[in-house]
């Protein structure tokens, strides 16, 4: 029988109505109780290392959670974690980043509605999850609506609905169906020899969107209080340039102070390119460190982390633009 650590974060999936709304308030030991029959095929042990709504998540959480892991690897056949959806996909990203070249699963999972009631999605997420977390496969995962997507590109699209995440610009890695696992795109997580732990990592990242006429000054507040900013710009990719609404010059000041820049896209699907557009060029040259198909979540989360590795900016961008576990392709 597989040995699994169960590590239970909260989120709405341990939620109950409090005074105030929704708030976490089952144990980790009481989720196990309504997904009883995982027992016939798997040892499950828990752990309530945090009881959050998953909007309180923050970066020294997730070196938490990473720890617990590391320190419990050698224990365990596979991890579960549950946690909200709210930010799962930031955390998915952050464990693939600090936790590499596993050769054990690391599943998250949540729900929309709590277990408790009726129409719950919790307990078939937390059986699939716990299912998936025996396969003989390394990495960290989504678990969630029968669908297993790799850690670094899952986006929460639906705030209501049971499909909640999806696996943006790459193939979901499985399905779970009525308890079986049917691989789509399995080759990218094969057991690897030896794994890569590093959780340092600096919060001192911002993110910033862009609107039609955003002053440029903003950036001097940026300048003076982070390591990375990343831009979520438009589209394919660019950054305006026009007459008092330039950002490159500013753009330019904080790569000069050693700042890394980042230039993503607002558009969900399908990635940007920089090269196309004269808007996208022009910002390549500040330079700006561009994206591809990277999630919003996994490119903040990687510049984090970059800039845990150093404070360097030529060694930001290498470890920036070093994939990871296919976390974007070219
Ligand atoms: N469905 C959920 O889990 C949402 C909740 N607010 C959370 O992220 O913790």
């Amino acid at each position: 029988m597989k040995k699994i650590l169960m590590i239970a974060t909260g989120g709405t999936i341990a939620s109950a109505k409090g005074k105030e709304g929704l708030t976490p308030s089952v144990a980790a030991s009481t989720l196990l109780d309504y997904v009883s029959e995982v027992k016939s095929y798997c040892s499950i042990e828990t752990f309530q290392i945090l009881n959050i709504d998953s909007t309180n998540m923050k970066p020294e959480y997730w070196v938490k959670i990473a720890e617990y892991i590391i320190k419990n690897y050698y224990n365990y056949d596979g991890f579960v974690i549950t946690h909200g959806t709210d930010t799962m996909a930031y955390t998915s990203a952050a464990l693939s980043y600090m936790l590499q070249n596993l050769n054990k699963p690391v599943v998250i999972t949540g729900a929309q509605k709590p277990i408790s009631e009726k129409d719950t999605d919790g307990v078939k997420n937390l059986i699939d999850a716990i299912r998936f977390s025996c396969e003989d496969v390394g990495g960290v995962f989504v678990v969630f609506d029968g669908k297993v997507i790799l850690g670094t590109r899952a986006t929460k699209l639906r705030t209501r609905s049971y499909n909640a995440f999806e696996s943006i610009n790459y193939p979901y890695i499985a399905f779970i169906k009525d308890g079986d696992v049917v691989y789509n795109k399995g080759d990218v997580i094969k057991k690897s020899e030896k794994p890569n732990f590093n959780t340092s990592i600096s919060s001192k990242v911002f993110l910033l969107k862009l609107i039609p006429g955003i002053e440029p000054d903003i950036l001097d507040f940026i300048k003076d209080r982070y390591e990375g900013l990343i831009i979520e710009s438009y589209g394919s990719g660019g950054i305006p340039f026009e007459d008092d609404k330039n950002l490159l010059p500013k753009i330019k000041e904080l790569v000069d102070k050693g700042i890394a820049v980042v230039v993503t896209t607002q558009v969900i699907l399908e990635g940007s390119d920089l090269s196309l557009y004269e808007v996208g060029q022009k910002a390549l040259k500040t330079p700006v460190i561009p994206a591809f198909d990277m999630t919003r979540e996994a490119a903040v989360v990687k510049l984090m982390w970059a800039l845990g590795q150093s404070k360097e900016l030529n060694k930001v961008k290498e470890i920036f633009l070093t994939p990871v576990k296919d976390d974007f392709i070219y």
